[in-house]
């Protein structure tokens, strides 16, 4: 995951390959909330691991249920219908699919058994209505109590008497999670008798009570429905534990690839998705029929899908949108680069989601350079006349930086220069799909022109390492440590008996090292050699090998192939020079001899090694000269970086100073 401030997307030009979606999050947290109705054990497979699964997964153990992994699954120990604890306080993030049926399952068995619980979430969750849900409880003798605003989260749910009466009445227009939760819930009360459900007002997001039926009917209860006002609970339902459950691929995770393919995939190479398909379960899965009519080619297996390129530039489309509410908002971004106007209408939901998604898509769009109008229940956008790079806000609202990571494609509507796309916040992408834009880097590709680098170079001990990995670790950027590789060169070449003279052998294996470099360190032929490489007589080793113009040469593929998406920052002694001569920003780091003597002093002296000052200052000193002097990519400045003395300068200092002058460099 990314948890930088802000993530940079270098301008974007294809995609290909293949995505293994993340479970689907409403299937995820209502089969958790089942499970744990139920009687017994049910083994989850393929469960979400996000935010909002979490945050249900938290509760039900403070509710007492046994939730522990089994192999790949989760297994939940149902409390069948009781209840273990009977006071807790719950919080419940900003998951809708977990505020909501919580709120509904414990008000009823609050009542039924006697208990005291109080919900609550993220301030975005106390805005975020749910007055519906607690007039239909209260209805059948629930008591429920705001601790907050009117109408809104944190609740307290205590004591009550439910009884089975007349038909309850449900709000349907707000948010169909109300009867999704009532559905979940009032099981628990047909001990009494049959219990009927009226839902006043048209309901929006129907696919999302399939979901509910559907899933009620996997544990168990069969719903009868009258077309999509009248729901009939039998008497004695129960809920019946299926034993193994499945979670598919989220359908609404899907529409960002289905989008991309449909962007930048092409027929010889569609974008293939895994986990969702033609027999979804998920109404969101009827977004590729939207793409396709924006212009996407889709072919779909039961469970996979293949997207590609067919019209260019996309057609522009009016489509009510009610039943995908999620996947539209992936629609508003794909209108950048449709050929006219795309309105999207019968999304009034939108403003009461995770943040106000009209409002906010409206504003994010305008950014780019879109012509955008909106009203409470629709959004129109008009792609761009002229893209601008913009920083994008995702108001904690996963949706909104997926969907927008899209908008880096400009450069195949025509943008020139292709502009990139500055994502804030991205770690928002946790409420539903964690690893999103790791996934995506996985699957697009672009001009290596275009990936930003940074370079650091500069003498030995000057802190190139500690200020490069700070830089790489602000700006979610990879890591290249490049004088790993001439160490690891030399280490591989003291093992095999090579002398330091003979360069074509030197070569050969710098060619062919085993190398691997991961969060444990730097990994040669399966053994973590990090700390042997910063031994003293491996780095003296190093710096001979590294004077061999043909060792130079054989490591610079695997250098260059270090610029990957999102960006690279590259520490060496060439960086800037030779290896990425036309990196954005190049740094000089430089700090005294003196101080660099005694930085490594105090290095070596913490990891129990002995050492002297005044050799180590003579060792540096000779070993600078022979960097500066060597004939191939000699120890200097690029004409064009910028010099770094960090003699007199904290490690965030320095940090600070070159994010300072990437920012500089940087569009937004
Ligand atoms: O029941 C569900 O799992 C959901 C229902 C939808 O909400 P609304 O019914 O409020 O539109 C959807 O937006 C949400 O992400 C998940
Ligand atoms: C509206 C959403 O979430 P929630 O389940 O919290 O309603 C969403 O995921 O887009």
């Amino acid at each position: 995951m990314y948890a930088t401030e802000f993530l940079d997307l270098p301008p974007l030009r294809a995609a290909a390959g293949t995505v293994r979606l993340p479970g689907s999050k409403s299937i995820s947290n209502r089969v958790l909330l089942l499970a744990a109705l139920s009687d017994g054990a049910t083994l989850i497979h393929d469960l979400l691991d996000s935010d909002d699964t979490r945050v249900m997964i938290t509760a039900l153990k403070q509710l007492g249920c046994a939730v522990e992994p089994q192999g790949e699954a989760l297994r939940v120990t149902g409390l069948g219908g009781r209840l273990a604890v009977r006071e807790a306080q719950l919080f419940l993030g900003n998951a809708g699919t977990a505020m909501r049926p919580l709120a509904a399952s414990l008000a009823l068995l609050a009542g039924l058994h006697g208990g005291r619980f109080e919900l609550g979430g993220v301030p975005r969750m106390h805005e975020r209505p749910i007055g519906d849900l607690v007039d239909a409880l209260r209805q059948i003798g629930c008591q429920i109590d705001y601790l907050g605003n009117e109408g809104y989260p944190p609740l307290r749910l205590a004591g009550g008497q439910p009884r089975v009466g007349a038909p309850i009445r449900v709000r349907g227009d707000v948010s169909s999670q109300f009867l999704t939760a009532l559905l979940l819930a009032l099981p628990l009360l047909s001990h009494q008798g049959e219990l009927v459900i009226e839902v006043e007002g048209e309901l929006i997001s129907k696919p999302y009570v399939e979901i509910t039926l559907n899933l009620l009917r996997r544990f168990g209860v069969e719903v009868a429905r009258d077309g999509w006002s009248r729901f009939t609970i039998p008497a004695h339902s129960r809920y019946r534990s299926p034993g193994d459950i499945h979670v598919e691929g989220d359908a609404s995770s899907a529409s960002y690839f289905i989008a991309l393919g449909a962007l930048a995939a092409d027929a010889a190479a569609p974008l293939r998705i895994e986990g969702v398909g033609a027999d979804s379960i998920q109404g969101d899965i009827r977004f590729v029929e939207a793409a396709e009519a924006m212009g996407a080619q889709v072919r779909q297996g039961p469970n996979w899908l293949e997207v590609w390129r067919g019209a260019w530039p996309l057609k522009a489309l009016d489509l009510d949108c009610n039943h995908i509410p999620d996947a539209a908002m992936t629609l508003a971004v794909m209108a950048l680069y449709a050929s006219g106007p795309t309105r999207l209408r019968n999304i009034a939901s939108w403003r009461v989601k995770e943040t106000d998604r009209i409002t906010a898509m409206a504003t994010e769009l305008r950014k780019l350079g879109a012509g955008v109008s909106e009203g409470p229940d629709f959004i129109e956008v008009t792609p761009p006349a002229a893209w601008q790079p913009a920083a994008i806000r995702t108001y904690d609202d996963h949706r909104i930086a997926m969907c927008f990571s899209l908008a880096a494609f400009n450069g195949l509507a025509g943008a020139r220069p292709p502009v990139p796309v500055r994502i804030l916040d991205p770690k928002c992408v946790a409420k539903t799909f964690p690893d999103y834009f790791e996934t995506l880097f996985g699957v697009v590709t672009t001009d290596p022109a275009d990936i930003p680098v940074i370079t650091i170079d500069g003498p030995t001990a000057s802190g190139k390492g500690t200020l490069a990995s700070g830089v790489a670790q602000k700006l979610g950027y990879h890591l290249l440590d490049s004088g790993a590789l001439y160490r690891a060169t030399a280490l591989a070449a003291q093992r095999a008996g090579i002398p330091a003279d003979d360069e074509a052998r030197l070569a050969a294996l710098a060619a062919a090292l085993p190398l691997h470099f991961d969060e444990q360190g730097v990994w040669l032929d399966g053994e973590n050699v990090t700390d042997a490489l910063r031994r003293e007589e491996v780095g003296a080793l190093a710096s001979q090998i590294s004077a061999h113009p043909a060792v130079r040469c054989a490591l610079t593929g695997l250098q260059l192939a270090f610029r990957r998406l999102p960006g690279l920052v590259a520490d060496g002694r060439d960086m800037g020079t030779v290896i990425f001569p036309d990196a954005p920003l190049k740094v000089f780091l430089t700090a005294s001899a003196a101080t660099r003597a005694e930085r490594r002093h105090k290095q070596l002296i913490s990891k129990g090694f002995s050492a002297n000052i005044d050799d180590l200052l003579q060792d540096l000193e000779a070993r600078d000269a022979r960097d500066r002097s060597r004939s191939t990519a000699p120890l200097k400045p690029a004409e064009d970086a910028m010099s770094l003395d960090n003699s007199a300068l904290s490690i965030e200092a320095s940090v600070q100073q070159v994010l300072d002058w990437w920012q500089q460099r940087r569009p937004f």
